[in-house]
């Protein structure tokens, strides 16, 4: 497995966010995490990655414990950063470099993906331009490439097609198809369904802290469309949802 987690929990206060979530990610697999907003996505995808302590629970990347062999597990994975949380002083190619090097790699080698992974993002024309001054569809595109220039075998990207625009997506997924397809491992977050089921070969959905299904798309969509499945596994529809006061003036 490139991804086993167990038992996961992390509560905020009284609010139970990961209510012992379990879930084993195949090795070259292209998997979706979706859920409702709140369902815990995002607590589960940085528990993960090292970055928040789980209440209890493990969780492991190529067999190296997140917590406890916290520095060979985070040399397999790739984690797109929050906008909020990279040196937005820099240019796109010094952040890009910047984060290869972080990863240990030569300035030289560090430099030379830099180039390629600016052209594949079409950020060349603003790759000397400070990351503060990028557009929020360029900043996402630049968050994804700091998680990919050192080469990792798990990428893991919370909502990473959000703000990006139709061309720079088409090739951000040729690139992730590419590598599943060389044996790496994706892990994305989603709101998107037809992406997820075009893109992805398993899915989870996760709803109140736990996974409700998971397995491979056609799995979990059980024959149907993975939208409608998706709305029949978490509910929350509102039969009457209107608001009688938000009046168009036909009436
Ligand atoms: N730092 C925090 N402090 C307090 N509560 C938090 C914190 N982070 C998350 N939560 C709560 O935990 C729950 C799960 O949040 P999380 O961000 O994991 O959901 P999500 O599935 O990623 O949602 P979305 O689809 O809206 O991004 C929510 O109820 C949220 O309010």
């Amino acid at each position: 497995m490139a991804v086993s987690m167990r038992g996961l929990v992390k509560r905020f206060d009284t609010k139970i966010a990961v209510n012992n979530l379990s879930l084993d990610i195949p090795i070259s697999s292209f998997y979706g995490v979706v859920g409702p907003n709140g369902a815990g996505k995002t607590t589960t995808l940085r528990m993960l990655t090292g970055l928040l302590q789980p209440d209890a629970g493990s969780a492991m990347i190529l067999g190296h414990d997140v917590w406890s062999d916290v520095n060979a597990a985070k040399r397999m994975i790739g984690v797109m950063p929050d906008s909020s949380q990279i040196f937005d002083r820099l240019t796109g190619f010094q952040l890009l470099v910047y984060s290869g090097m972080l990863r240990g790699m030569k300035r030289r080698e560090s430099a030379a993906r830099a180039r390629d992974l600016l052209k594949a993002f079409d950020l060349q024309g603003s790759s000397d331009v400070m990351v503060a001054d990028y557009s929020a569809g360029m900043t996402k595109k630049i968050c994804l490439a700091t998680a990919m220039i050192h080469s990792p075998r798990v990428l893991v990207l919370d909502e990473p097609f959000e703000a990006v625009d139709p061309v720079s997506s088409a090739n951000l997924k040729d690139i992730l198809l590419e590598y599943a397809a060389t044996g790496g491992t994706v892990i994305i977050s989603s709101h998107v369904m037809a992406l997820v089921e075009r893109m992805c070969t398993h899915v989870a959905v996760v709803s109140n802290g736990a996974v409700c299904a998971c397995g491979t798309v056609e799995e979990v969509a059980a024959g149907q469309d993975l939208e409608d499945r998706f709305l029949q596994l978490v509910g929350g529809r509102h039969s009457a949802a209107h608001l009688s006061w938000l009046d168009g003036g036909a009436r």
